[in-house]
């Protein structure tokens, strides 16, 4: 079944075209990679299937519109910033919890069920901007899974971490594809290191997206 189509998409902004003519099709359960140099265009493709962007040519056909975002983390959260990991978490279930009422026991339960999951339960109580760059970007990647999407989409997820820290990152997503079976949608200049736990990749280039595996 295919959770995202995108048939014919092209896109500019006031200085030209950025994407010409793009077709992709996402499956439920597919592992997507998508990559191509700085300024190619990626962003703007994850901000098109995300309905952040107008479309103005072209189609594209969500499935399911419960998508978890993770976006690109440009620097770390300052090291004094007010807010516990379990309360960053928490800030995606505001929908269900209400604006200005307390999280119940079931959305705490929720909150630590997504840390576990990222391997960070342990640090529920600590600042977030306490943490490292990769712990941060597991404690943002459970603020994803918490309102648990049927695709996680990722931008740019490796860029303010390690190579160690990486690989146990491409570990947890392998994990939540296999295991959970969570369409993962990743964009990256580099898959070196993630390319075996992909099943599709796309290359943009020269405002083309072609599809290499
Ligand atoms: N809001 C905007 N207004 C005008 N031009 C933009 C805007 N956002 C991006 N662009 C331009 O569109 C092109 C593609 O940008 P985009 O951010 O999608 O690339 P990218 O592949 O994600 O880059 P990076 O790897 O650096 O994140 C670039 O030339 C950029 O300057």
């Amino acid at each position: 079944m295919s959770e995202i189509q995108i048939e014919n998409v092209s896109f500019g902004y006031e200085d030209g075209m950025v994407l010409e003519n793009v077709s992709m099709e996402i499956k439920k359960g597919d592992f997507v990679g998508i990559i191509g140099s700085n300024g190619t265009g990626k962003s703007t493709l994850i901000k098109l299937m995300l309905g952040l962007l107008p479309l103005k040519t072209g189609k594209i056909v969500i499935n399911d519109h419960n998508i978890g975002y993770v976006p690109q983390v440009g620097l770390a959260v300052k090291a004094d910033f007010p807010a516990t990991v379990q309360e960053v978490v928490m800030l995606n279930l505001y929908q269900e919890i209400g604006l200005f009422k307390r999280p119940g026991k079931k959305h705490i339960e929720l909150v630590d069920k997504a840390l576990e999951t990222v391997g960070m339960l342990d640090k529920a109580d600590k600042q977030i901007g306490k943490l490292s760059g990769g712990q941060q970007q597991r404690v943002m990647i459970a603020k994803a899974l918490v309102a648990s999407p049927e695709v996680l989409i990722l931008d740019e997820p490796a860029a303010a971490i390690d190579s160690e820290n990486e690989q146990q990152l491409y570990h947890l997503l392998q994990r939540l594809n296999v295991d959970k079976k969570l369409t993962i949608i990743m964009v990256t200049h580099s898959i070196e290191n993630v390319e075996q736990s992909m099943n599709k990749i796309y290359v943009i280039k020269n405002k083309l997206v072609t599809r290499r595996k």
